[in-house]
């Protein structure tokens, strides 16, 4: 590596040195590489363009600039013919990949030429060199560029008025999925779960092609798009009913779009046609393999908006957004990269379907009843690697022969899934328990024609055994017999010449020579033709040297080509399978995400939820299911829930309610649960009441999580659980000033506030963490009375409203769907032990002047803080007061 290639930290350069403006040259006196830079370059205006100059991908003015700043590498310059110097700069060509990746993750295409013949095959002629990749955010395939964990979306959006389509596919793994909806922040929604890395919009932008990267604005951009994505602006045309429809048809190879279930959506067929338009465009290289298009409606699935996904913290923590901490760490005890990324999905997109959920608990009680099974099956699905995207790269032929031989084995191993499953009744296990046989001979033919271990690169031979290729074996004697006359070359000159240390060497150079010292140059044969001086050698070559040489050089040659030959039929047979693979993989990823759950599910000590038709949610002794496992064992204080419930009693509680156990007090070493009770048995609204840090915002989101976690058809971590379907879970948790937006705490809290009023249904779940402590005490507590008297009233959404207002629990006497429930501590003379236990009743004082007496606040403040307090007391009996009212 030269030093104006080093990685190292950009120095400052006069730019009135070289010129970095492309446009500013006079190309006629650019030298006929640049010159052909400059063509291509054009060709892909708003794409850095990586271009292969020997063991170098280089680029030059604009983008040598942006490449040096974006990858702190040093920005030189390079004579570019009588033009001048030119910016420069670049990275070796080996690790290509690794610093396009870190473009592609800063928002940026890239477009990669590559050289295509060998610089002495030109023979002084400029190089051939073409476009071999097209990198875009979401266009990835290449397996160091895509997180193993979660899906890398492409999305395309079609905007008319308040409607909308929108299409997103996964070209690594080849879903395509397509939707329709109105209502623009349900698109916001859409996308925020998704998380897209790039996303197409059809606009009348002059600059079509470029890429917004994260954050930048345009005016392109409509305002229900979150600025946090990569917008690629493409033109209208392709998004058109008419195009849109025809590239679709065309595609899929139907006649009618009826079968892919989006006829009647135009913009959902919008969308989809732009998408695959884009696909053609970007990957003429390596033409992407897609499933079939699936038609799916959003309000078919529980609807977790992205406050909520956050709040309850699903796939990363709200603290320091890390992995580590959230439900999916929690809950993932996946054996596969594509039960990984299944996982991932369920969670984002839970289920309302009972059958669905049903379907997927059968398999998990299945998996937890069988031991063995489960254990064996968790043994077998660690050995299968990812099918999907493996399949995807050899589909698309950017699979190298490492590739094929994980495939290989992984399709070895399915028929062995099949025969652990074959006695099993679940649904997704059954679907395991069939294997076309096709797949097992298409691992056999790649066992049978791949090395074990073969090298990364596919044009330098050493990948195909022996007795696959007659030819090919045949070359292989004849160059192995060149070789090993070459290696015996050095024995033999030795004893011809009696010069002990002469060696043979090989350089790309002067390809073979014999190398003898200096010292002994006197005594070398008649024969050797000196070919290069060098300070205490010398090197000579001989005519059948050089002619054994030719021959060696031609053949290897050959057979790299012969073998590169046969590796890339069997590739393109392995995309002939890909249909069938994926379909297979698809069912092998589900089965794992269960088998991950069965196991979780026996440890944890989860129970199978009852679904039920109605709107009850019955939770006995829940707990939350990531707190708990950070909590050593036994720590965690199990609480029940009761809401939302008909008249009709729980036998088992009503029978311990019998025998006298009442409260919330659960005690998870005792077998017998506590049952759940309060003053209104079937609440729809719970006043939660209770000091800081008791456990109120754990109890509300382990509400959330238990329904959560049961509509994707997992175990909950409770003693018992009944719970009927919610179409919407709400979150309002502890507002942050969002300042992106310059909204106040308290604006955030009522956007928020409003969006549940608005949206929540009687089959809504709302969990409140406090509602107006952004403002005036009276204001606050007004407007936290008046949002619950809704809830409860106006919508019936099954809710728990934390709160450290307890002039709140006035709410129970006057409406019969709302109890208290509090969280108990003990106080001591000098301290409050939390016991983190919710039981009926509300707390009857804040906690507020005692943790302030705790924290050290002086006496005379606190004795003032009770009297001021007293008043306040005396003049809000709320309850009272409305009733007069009334
Ligand atoms: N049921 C439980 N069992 C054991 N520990 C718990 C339980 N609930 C909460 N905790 C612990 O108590 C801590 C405080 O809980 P949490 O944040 O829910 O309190 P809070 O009442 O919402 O406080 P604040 O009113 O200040 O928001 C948690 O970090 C958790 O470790």
């Amino acid at each position: 590596m030269t030093a104006s290639h080093s990685a190292t930290p950009s120095t400052k350069h006069d730019a009135s040195t070289f010129i970095s403006d492309h446009r500013a040259v006079d190309r006629s006196k650019l030298s006929q590489m640049y010159q052909h830079y400059i063509e291509t370059k054009e060709k892909y205006p708003h794409a850095m363009l990586l271009y292969r100059v020997g063991d170098f991908f280089e680029c030059y003015f604009e983008d040598a600039v942006t490449l040096a700043q974006q990858l702190e590498l040093v920005l030189t310059s390079k004579q570019a013919g009588e033009q001048g110097r030119v910016a420069m700069s670049g990275v070796p060509h080996h690790s290509w990949e690794r610093y396009a990746t870190l473009l592609v993750e800063k928002g940026y295409a890239v477009v990669i030429c590559d050289q295509v013949e060998d610089s002495a095959e030109a023979a002084g002629r400029l190089v051939r060199r073409e476009i071999t990749r097209i990198l875009t955010p979401g266009t990835l395939l290449e397996d160091g560029m895509l997180k193993a964990s979660r899906n890398n979306y492409l999305a395309a959006v079609v905007i008319a008025g308040e409607h909308w389509g929108l299409a997103y596919a996964d070209i690594s793994t080849g879903e395509f999925l397509t939707t329709q909806a109105s209502n623009l922040e349900h698109l916001t929604q859409e996308l925020m779960r998704l998380q897209p890395s790039e996303v197409l919009i059809p606009t009348n932008a002059p600059d079509l092609g470029s890429l917004l990267r994260p954050g930048e604005k345009s005016e392109h951009l409509p305002a229900c798009l979150p600025p946090s994505f990569c917008y690629a602006l493409r033109s209208q045309v392709p998004f058109s009913q008419g195009e849109a429809r025809a590239k679709l048809l065309q595609k899929f190879k139907v006649r009618s779009l009826e079968g892919l279930g989006c006829d009647h959506l135009p913009l959902a067929v919008r969308a989809a046609g732009g998408l695959l338009e884009y696909l053609e465009d970007t990957q003429k290289e390596h033409p992407v393999f897609l499933q079939g298009l699936r038609t799916y409606t959003i309000t078919d699935y529980l609807i977790v908006d992205n406050q909520t996904r956050r709040n309850l913290e699903i796939t990363q923590t709200v603290r320091d957004g890390t992995f580590h901490g959230s439900l999916l760490w929690a809950l993932d005890r996946t054996s596969t990269a594509m039960g990984g990324r299944a996982l991932r999905r369920w969670l984002l997109q839970p289920l309302l379907d009972i059958k669905g959920i049903r379907a997927r608990q059968d398999t998990i009680a299945e998996l937890i009843e069988n031991t063995p099974l489960r254990k064996e099956l968790r043994q077998l699905l660690r050995q299968i690697y990812d099918l999907e995207r493996l399949t995807g790269r050899a589909g698309s032929g950017t699979a190298n022969a490492r590739d094929l031989v994980a495939l290989a084995d992984s399709l070895a191993r399915l028929p062995e899934l099949a025969s652990l499953v074959a006695d099993t009744r679940s649904p997704f296990l059954k679907a395991l328990q069939k294997v076309p046989p096709v797949l097992s001979e298409l691992a056999e033919k790649l066992h049978a024609h791949l090395v074990e271990s073969p090298p990364i690169y596919l044009t330098e031979g050493g990948l195909i055994r022996q007795g696959v290729n007659a030819l090919l074996d045949e070359q292989k004697i004849t160059v192995e017999g060149d070789r090993q006359w070459i290696a015996n070359l050095e024995v033999e000159e030795r004893a011809k010449t009696g010069i002990p240390t002469l060696k043979v060497g090989f350089n790309k150079t002067f390809g073979y020579y014999i190398s003898i010292s200096r010292a002994k140059a006197d005594s070398v044969p008649s024969n050797y033709i000196r070919k290069q001086t060098l300070t205490n050698e010398e090197r000579y070559i001989t005519p059948e040297l050089k002619e054994r040489e030719a021959r060696i050089l031609t053949a290897r040659d050959d057979l790299n080509q012969l073998e590169y030959e046969i590796f890339t039929a069997l590739r393109d047979e392995v995309g002939t399978h890909a249909e069938v693979i994926r379909i297979l993989s698809r069912a092998v990823a589900a089965a794992d995400v269960l088998c991950g759950l069965a196991e979780l599910g026996v440890h944890q000590g989860f129970c199978r939820p009852e679904m039920v038709a109605g709107r009850e949610i019955l939770i006995v002794d829940g707990r939350h299911p990531v707190v708990e496992q950070s909590l050593p064992a036994g720590f965690f204080v199990p609480n029940s829930t009761q809401l939302g419930g008909t008249n009709r009693r729980d036998a088992k509680i009503a029978k311990e309610e019998d025998k006298g156990t009442r409260g919330l007090l659960g005690d998870k070493g005792n077998s017998s649960p506590t049952p759940p009770l309060s003053p209104s048995p079937h609440p729809d609204l719970i006043i939660l009441t209770g000091p800081n840090a008791s456990g109120k915002s754990c109890y509300l989101r382990q509400v959330g999580l238990i329904q959560l976690m049961a509509q994707i058809g997992s175990f909950v971590p409770a003693y018992e659980a009944r719970l009927g379907v919610c179409d919407r879970i709400f979150t309002r948790v502890g507002a942050v000033d969002d300042l992106a937006t310059g909204q106040s705490t308290f604006m955030v809290e009522m956007n928020e506030t409003a969006n549940i009023l608005n949206h929540a249904t009687e089959r809504s779940l709302v969990l409140l963490d406090e509602i107006g402590r952004g403002t005036a005490t009276f204001d606050g507590l007004s407007i936290a009375w008046a949002v619950a008297e809704y809830l409860a009233v106006d919508i019936r959404a099954r809710t728990i409203f934390a709160t450290h207002y307890h002039e709140l629990n006035e709410l129970a006497a006057m409406l019969p769907n709302v109890a208290n429930y509090q969280v108990t501590v003990k106080e001591l003379p000098d301290q409050i032990i939390f016991l983190h236990q919710v039981q009926p009743g509300g707390a009857d004082k804040s906690y507020g002047i005692e943790a302030g007496r705790l924290a050290g606040l002086p006496a005379v403040v606190i004795q003032r803080a009770k009297q001021v307090m007293g008043q306040i007391e005396k003049h809000s009996k709320i309850a009272m007061g409305l009733q007069n009212l009334d």
